[in-house]
């Protein structure tokens, strides 16, 4: 579904993303892992458009997305969530995700008055796949922290895309949000068999979660595939060595 060939980006001559390669398979749960400043969130940004590559390529669904713009790339089936939560606090939850339907149906410009009854039964019919709707008249800013990021989560789903891409959604969570996280991600996965590709810290939720893993160390792919290679793979645990002792 995603194929990424010998990518690279360079910030002031540093090399953040050096080679990187990946190939997200359809129907899967695909994660990167690898030590502080591996070059994890850039290449989100690569994929996402957010920033440009220096060089190599990047396939969606037999498409080069390589130099398209975010707002294209979300067009073209690829949702996503942000490290930091990323939704409007000012808005009501059936307001943000109105918001998101909207887009979809490429109604953004009509989002103030006539919005209100554009797509309402399809925007509650998200709510409660989310279990959100008994927030749906709150601000956004008065949901506990891991209500905010299953909100994000449901905004990024809104414009329904084919594949989802989760920048650390665990990250700043109670043991209990986790575990919410957690059994979101393998529903989205199991019962509606959505591709997702996630960045993440916590390696028992990668291992839990995933099918297929790539490590990233200083920019390049030095891994990639099922699980129980990634845990005895020697040039993983190196990268890894002095940093968390995960694997
Ligand atoms: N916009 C930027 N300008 C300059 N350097 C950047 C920029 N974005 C990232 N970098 C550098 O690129 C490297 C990779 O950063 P990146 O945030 O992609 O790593 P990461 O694997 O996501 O790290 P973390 O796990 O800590 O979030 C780091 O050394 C970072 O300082």
């Amino acid at each position: 579904m995603l194929q990424i060939d010998q990518l690279k980006k360079s910030f002031d001559g540093y090399q953040a993303i050096a080679n990187a390669n990946l190939s997200v398979p359809p129907g899967e749960v695909v994660a990167v892992i690898g030590p502080n400043g591996a070059g994890k969130s850039t290449l989100f940004n690569l994929i996402t458009g957010h920033l440009t590559a220096d060089s190599g390529s990047i396939r969606f669904q037999d498409t080069d997305i390589t130099k398209c713009t975010p707002y294209q790339i979300c067009h073209c089936g690829i949702g996503r969530s942000f490290q930091l939560i990323n939704i409007f606090s000012s808005l009501t939850v059936l307001e943000n995700i109105q918001t998101a339907v909207l887009a979809r149906h490429r109604l953004e410009r009509k989002l103030f008055k006539p919005a209100k009854r554009l797509l309402r039964e399809e925007t509650l019919e998200v709510l409660a796949s989310f279990g959100l709707v008994r927030f749906k008249d709150q601000l956004c800013s008065s949901l506990s922290y891991g209500d905010q990021k299953v909100l994000e989560i449901a905004i990024a789903l809104g414009s329904k895309p084919k594949l989802l891409l989760l920048d650390e959604p665990t990250a700043g969570m109670s043991p209990d949000e986790t575990q919410k996280i957690v059994h979101l991600i393998k529903r989205l996965s199991q019962d509606e068999g959505l591709t997702i590709l996630l960045t993440e810290h916590d390696t028992d939720l990668v291992f839990d979660v995933a099918q297929k893993i790539m490590v990233l160390h200083q920019g390049q792919t030095i891994a990639q595939g099922l699980p129980e290679d990634i845990r005895n793979d020697k040039s993983v645990q190196n990268a890894y060595l002095g940093e968390t002792g995960v694997c």
